[in-house]
């Protein structure tokens, strides 16, 4: 698979880039940017963090509002900021042009309603098509851990506990807890997997902590803003929780007064989840 370089950009010492490259899963060009800390080549590998990103972002938000990079380069750490839904023309979008749904809106699921399910295969794009060219053009370890923001936050729970094997860590800033539970997500299941919930359980971080073996679960960190205005509607942190303490896993959900939904929150604590994921990924 080939890649085409975009743009780079010294910062801290490493360099950040933006590629473009053919999704056969996506069935379109996919854009995702990459972090390479200083000093990393073929005798000196480092670990991944994929990045999922929140409703209307790109790879872009990520990696020019999240202050990562010092962390990013003290640590050794990639970090692979993902685009958060097919893209281009021929990409089918939401019917009204909302924020919440099609573009910008993929939820990390594989489509398999008409007319999303040509191109929105998130969830196999995250899980297998991109790391498996990140592997192939860059110097990595093959440790890999996973966070997100958001409806990235809940990609990134859902990836992860889905496949407890491949991640060394998990974390997530103010994720939707429960798509099966909120307005967001009831929208986007429905649209994407139709109308039988039953498909909808696999992609509920809730439902699906609440069934993981404890063992098996990788280390946890929920950050969670208190002054966040979707927090009771859509975010629902209270969920994971429970499912949590009914399984017996020990998960970090941390809530901070005063902080709200941005990048500004994301920024303030990415340091803190950089941390945590480096501890696991040595
Ligand atoms: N546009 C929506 C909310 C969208 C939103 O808050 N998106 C978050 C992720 S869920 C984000 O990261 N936005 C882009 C940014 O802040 O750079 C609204 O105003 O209600």
């Amino acid at each position: 698979m080939s890649l085409e370089l975009i743009s780079k950009n010294k910062v801290h010492g490493g360099w950040h880039k933006r590629y473009r490259h053919e999704s056969a899963v996506n069935n379109c060009t996919m854009t995702f940017a990459i972090y390479l800390p200083p000093g990393v080549d073929e005798s000196q590998r480092a670990p991944v963090l994929y990045w999922l990103s929140g409703l209307t972002c790109n790879d872009e938000n990520f990696m020019q509002k999240a202050a990562a990079f010092k962390s990013a380069a003290e640590l050794g750490l990639i970090i692979v900021a993902a685009d958060t839904s097919p893209r281009g023309e021929q990409v089918a979008d939401d019917k009204e042009g909302a924020y919440d749904f099609g573009l910008g809106a993929g939820f990390y699921v594989n489509a398999t309603q008409a007319p999303y399910d040509q191109h929105y295969q998130m969830y196999d794009y995250i899980n297998e098509e991109l790391p498996a060219l990140i592997n192939e053009h860059f110097p990595v370890s093959g440790k890999q851990s996973i966070s997100g923001h958001s409806m990235g936050g809940h990609g990134a729970l859902v990836l992860g506990l889905r496949n407890s094997d491949k991640f060394a860590s998990i974390s997530a800033f103010a994720p939707i807890a429960s798509p099966t539970r909120c307005p967001w997500g009831e929208k986007a299941l429905t649209g994407y997997l139709g109308n039988d919930k039953q498909t909808w359980r696999e992609y509920d971080s809730s439902l699906l902590l609440a069934e993981t073996n404890a063992e098996q679960c990788p280390p946890l960190l929920i950050s969670q803003g208190l002054a966040d205005d979707f927090l009771q509607q859509q975010l629902k942190p209270e969920l994971l929780q429970a499912s949590a303490d009914e399984a017996g896993i020990a998960l970090i959900l941390e809530q901070h007064p005063g902080y709200d939904h941005s990048y500004f929150f994301i920024s303030s604590f990415i340091d803190q989840h950089l941390r945590f994921h480096a501890k696991h990924l040595a």
